[in-house]
């Protein structure tokens, strides 16, 4: 018996390090320390300078686009840190927020020897601690010995990428009667990640019959919009429009999957808005910080339903990956209901942005 942590358990730590601006060490056929850029210090950054050796910067590929700099390594591309890059210089690569005020920020010489499935990994970590992806890597010889040392959480770079490509199991917390405005039988049902992620919810109205397909939606938590009634996006009026034709037809179950900004996280959410205001959409706005157009997981909806012994559902999306990954991961979509709410002066670029990139259906 060991009380250690297992590797899912190492890798909650590793996650509220690296917010915290705390390395973690990997240790892989190549180890290496690791730090994300967004929360480094420039005191993090001259002890990592002193210990010699040469970092590098590990951006997304996406990013790398914006930036002009070479891409090596399919997804992602490692940047020789220069002798003299101070803390200002890391963030502004880190962080689109000034490039149009100063675009040129090469060259860039980039590493293309060795492997990166380290630095692969470590962007990885770093969008799941919901952080910009990139992340200061300084290879070290002895990992246990560094780890030790400096007090620092080690994870093992095999397993961090076989946990981090594995879907976490979700559990049921508690469920409890909620009545809501769209109808008096509402019950509100919590899932836990194993992983200690986010919980997500599930609100049940009525009682369905297990044995139909069931009015559903997965709605992914958007705070400004479903909280503060912004008019740059329709997820307020969509979460009530569902919940009101739910409440109408006495029966149905709404996801609120806790994956804000399309599972970038709410401060990147309001990077990209911020972006937005400089002339680019939601789409470019999510790659110049690096992220994938949407960086969700829609099977986190189907193990939530199936959870709650639901095999078949009525969708009520416009969009067809939500359709897709039901339907992949073993929920038959009987049919797909259309949830066309909340169009306004300010979210019509957004809406056909959405409708011209991301497939979203009219
Ligand atoms: N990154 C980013 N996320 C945004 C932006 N605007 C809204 N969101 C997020 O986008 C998500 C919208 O989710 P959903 O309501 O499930 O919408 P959808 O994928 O468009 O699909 P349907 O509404 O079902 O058609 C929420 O997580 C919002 O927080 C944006 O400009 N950038
Ligand atoms: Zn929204």
């Amino acid at each position: 018996m060991s009380l250690a942590p297992d590797i899912t358990e190492q890798l909650a730590r590793a996650r509220a390090d690296l917010r915290m601006g705390v390395p973690v060490v990997m240790t892989g056929p190549t180890s290496a320390v690791v730090i994300a850029a967004e929360t480094l210090s420039a005191a993090r950054l001259a002890d990592i300078q002193a210990l010699g050796g040469q970092p590098v910067l590990t951006i997304t590929a996406r990013r790398a686009e914006t930036l002009k700099a070479r891409v090596y390594d399919g997804d992602l591309a490692r940047l020789v840190l220069p002798a003299d890059a101070n803390l200002a210089w890391i963030h502004s690569i880190a962080d689109p927020a000034d490039d149009l005020r100063t675009p040129m920020k090469g060259p860039f010489s980039c590493d293309r020897e060795g492997d990166a499935v380290l630095h692969r990994t470590a962007l990885s970590l770093a969008k799941t601690a919901r952080l910009l992806p990139a992340v200061l890597v300084l290879e070290i010889a002895d990992s246990f010995k560094f780890a030790a040392e400096h007090g620092l959480t080690r994870i093992n770079l095999e397993s961090t990428s076989a946990a981090l490509s594995t879907r976490s199991p979700l559990h049921p917390v508690v469920h409890a009667r909620l009545p809501i405005e769209a109808s008096e039988a509402g019950r509100l049902h919590i899932y836990r990640p194993e992983d200690g992620g986010e919980e997500h919810y599930a609100i049940e109205v009525g009682r369905p019959d297990r044995s139909k397909p069931v009015l559903a939606r997965l709605h992914s938590a958007c705070f400004t919009g479903d909280v503060l009634g912004s008019l740059k996006c329709d997820c307020g009026p969509q979460l009530r429009g569902a919940l009101a034709q739910m409440g109408a037809e006495g029966q149905g179950v709404l996801l609120y999957l806790n994956q804000e900004g399309r599972g970038i996280g709410l401060a990147n959410k309001m990077r990209a808005y911020s972006l937005q205001d400089q002339g680019f959409d939601t789409v470019e706005a999510n790659h110049r910080l690096g992220f994938e157009d949407d960086e969700r997981d829609f099977r986190l909806g189907s193990d939530i339903l199936a959870s709650m012994g639901f095999s078949s559902v009525r969708l009520l999306t416009n969009n067809p990956r939500k359709v897709e990954m039901m339907e992949a991961s073993g929920i038959k979509v009987a049919e797909r209901v259309p949830l066309r709410v909340g169009e306004n002066a300010f979210n019509t670029a957004y809406l056909a942005t959405k409708a011209a990139k991301s497939g979203h259906l009219l």
